[in-house]
């Protein structure tokens, strides 16, 4: 089964992975977890960070949501074989972001007229031409945006004074990016969602795994 955790940058999604892996693997689970994008990873984990970081080189590229999209998407395409043999060997794959951050992200960053087509057109591409997995469940960890931004500052300056990247400094981008996680969630885009917050998540998540 894949879960994939979803939010704004700073929601905590990296935190609650960690409390979820912990009260999963106590409770007996096998759990495996990867995170995209994979940054340490080439080819183009490198280079996707290059474009978050503004690098000059991949201006043109990160001028263009739907090429920005694209380098998200090839690098969970070029993941395929890890990513395959992880789910056939632990009863719950958590992935920290998956197909709908490249759905809520590139939407936001689009003009309202072409925002609304854009998740269908990452589903076509990611799950459809690219044939990668669906998730089983989506789990959106909301939180004011406020407050989300206190922890991308937090996480910011604990990486030795890290700069914000050009999305995370971008308030109206990460406003409108949690305005299009509920709508995908309210939607239940490519599969179901799952609303949780921070204080509660686990559980919330735990229990409704319990059910299923
Ligand atoms: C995985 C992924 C991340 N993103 C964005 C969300 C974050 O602002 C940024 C980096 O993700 P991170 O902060 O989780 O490392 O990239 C996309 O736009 N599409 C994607 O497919």
């Amino acid at each position: 089964m894949i879960l994939a955790i979803e939010g704004v940058d700073g929601a905590g999604k990296n935190t609650l992975t960690g409390r979820l892996v912990a009260r999963l693997t106590a409770a007996g689970r096998s759990v495996a977890t990867l995170a995209y994008p994979r940054y340490a990873t080439e080819p183009l984990g490198p280079a996707v960070r290059g474009l978050l970081a503004g690098d000059p080189r991949l201006a043109p590229l990160a001028a263009s949501p739907r090429a920005s999209a694209m380098m998200f998407a090839l690098d969970r395409a070029n993941s395929r074989p890890e990513l395959d043999a992880l789910v056939r060997t632990h009863d719950l794959m958590i992935i920290d972001r998956y197909v709908a951050s490249n759905a809520a992200y590139g939407a936001a960053r689009l003009p309202a007229t072409e925002r609304e087509s854009f998740p269908a057109w990452i589903a076509e591409l990611e799950l459809g031409a690219l044939a990668l997995p669906v998730p089983d469940l989506q789990v959106l960890l909301r939180i004011p945006v406020g407050t989300a931004r206190a922890g991308t500052l937090a996480r910011a300056g604990a990486d030795r004074g890290r700069a914000l990247d050009t999305f995370e400094s971008d308030d109206g981008l990460q406003e409108r990016c949690a305005r299009m996680y509920e709508e995908l969630a309210a939607r239940s885009w490519v599969s179901p969602w799952l609303v949780v917050d921070r204080e509660t998540g686990v559980d919330t998540i735990c229990e409704h795994l319990a059910t299923r």
